[in-house]
Order: C-alpha cells, then sequence, then structure tokens
C-alpha cells in the first residue's frame, strides 16, 4: 500500500513578521508536518534564519517540525536544532564533509533523519547510508530560494530511489516548486511528502491556505498508484 501523502508548508513562504501566527494559521488549515529552510549565504546563495526561530514557533504548534539545512559545515548546529524542537533534521549530502556522522550524530540526539540532495546530485551517494535514513529529499529545484520552477528530471530519479529503498521504512519528500499541477507526477513515481511553500502561502489567509493544502493533497492522492 502507498505511503500517506503528508503536506508540509515551507514558511519560507510566510509573512516573517508573524511567524507564529502563521505557523498557527498552516496548522489549523489542515497541513500535516512544518517544513523550516534553514539556508547559511554559503551552502546555498541566501540567508533565511537559524534555530532561534525554530525555538519561537515551537509553542504555536503540535504538529511535526521537519528541518531543511541548507548548511556547511552542518554538525556543529545539530544539537541546537534537536534542543529547539525540530523533529527531524535533514542534511544535504553535499554539505559534507561526512554525511554518515552527520546522520549518526542526528539518531544520538533522538531526531528523525533525512539527507538531500540537489537536482544535479546522484541518488547512489545515499546507498551506504540508508539504514541511518528516515526521510531521502529530493529537491526539485537547485537550493537556496523559494518560488521557482519544479526540474521535471526528480520524477524518474524518485522512481529510482524507490527502487533503492525497497521495503525499509523511509518516506521520500520532494521539495521545490510544488504545485497541484507537479505534486500528481511525484506521488505517481513514488514520494509521499510534499513540501509547497508558494503554493501553500499563496492568497494570505487561513482559508485560501486550507483551500490551497487541500487541493494538493487532492491531487497527489489521486495519482498515488
Ligand atoms: O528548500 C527550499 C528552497 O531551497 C524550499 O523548501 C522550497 O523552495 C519551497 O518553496 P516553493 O514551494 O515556493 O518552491
Ligand atoms: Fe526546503
Amino acid at each position: 500500500m502507498a505511503r500517506p501523502i503528508k503536506i508540509a508548508p515551507s514558511i519560507l513562504a510566510s509573512d516573517f513578521a508573524r511567524f507564529g501566527e502563521e505557523v498557527k494559521a498552516i496548522d489549523e488549515a489542515g497541513c500535516d508536518w512544518i517544513h523550516v529552510d534553514v539556508m547559511d549565504g554559503h551552502f546555498v546563495p541566501n540567508i533565511s534564519f537559524g534555530p532561534q526561530v525554530v525555538k519561537a514557533i515551537r509553542p504555536y504548534t503540535s504538529k511535526f517540525i521537519d528541518t531543511h539545512l541548507m548548511i556547511s559545515p552542518v554538525d556543529l548546529y545539530l544539537e541546537d536544532f534537536a534542543t529547539a524542537g525540530s523533529d527531524l533534521i535533514t542534511v544535504h549530502a553535499e554539505a559534507g564533509p561526512h554525511l554518515d556522522r552527520s546522520l549518526q550524530a542526528i539518531k544520538a540526539l533522538g531526531k528523525k533523519s533525512g539527507v538531500s540532495l540537489n537536482p544535479g546530485t546522484h541518488e547512489s551517494v545515499i546507498e551506504y547510508v540508508l539504514d541511518k535514513v528516515d526521510m531521502v529529499l529530493l529537491m526539485s529545484v537547485n537550493p537556496g530560494f523559494g518560488g521557482q520552477k519544479f526540474l521535471p528530471s526528480v520524477i524518474e530519479k524518485t522512481r529510482r530511489v524507490v527502487e533503492m529503498i525497497g521495503d525499509r521504512d523511509i518516506d521520500i519528500q520532494i521539495d521545490g516548486g510544488v504545485t497541484v499541477e507537479t505534486a500528481p507526477l511525484v506521488a505517481e513515481a513514488g514520494a509521499n511528502i510534499l513540501v509547497a511553500g508558494s503554493a501553500v502561502f499563496k492568497g494570505g489567509s487561513i482559508e485560501s491556505y486550507a483551500e490551497n493544502i487541500a487541493m494538493i493533497r487532492e491531487a497527489a492522492e489521486k495519482a498515488q498508484k
């Protein structure tokens, strides 16, 4: 049976002056997870926010906080995110220097672990760490900015990762340019966690967030095998 579809709005597309209210709004609008994009201006050409924001939003939701770290080096900061309230911590395979060590550190902190692959990175880099991974994040844009166009090469990559994972208990997340139109393409290929920033936060009200989340979910569920 297909894994349940989960919608994870990225707060990168929210109103930064009202993080708490925005998180509460997407929670009440029916999202499953909260996706937090951390950018360092070094691994990616943009700066967003750090563990203090995770700590600040934690009281506004009891939903799962999914933390996407686009920072390098990453190991120094894992404990800060765990203490701040992240439930899952994803590191980039390209961030280095030692992917296996980073994943071991996340597990030792008692958190779920994720590994992310940029569009230009081959999926074979995760082959020897799959025993330490709860989620594989496949980027469908180059990381660093919201509102970019979905890169369709992720569809075939998703199918390959599904094969690699086999019957292991690992989620596949897609991040970047996910909309009502692109969500079915990746859901059909086997992805089950869909990050959406611009497509969820458009409209600016809890009613529009609820409608956006419901429409993406419905389109993805219909496409699942
Ligand atoms: O990791 C990211 C960018 O690096 C974001 O999660 C992603 O871009 C979501 O935004 P959108 O849905 O607007 O593309
Ligand atoms: Fe992200």
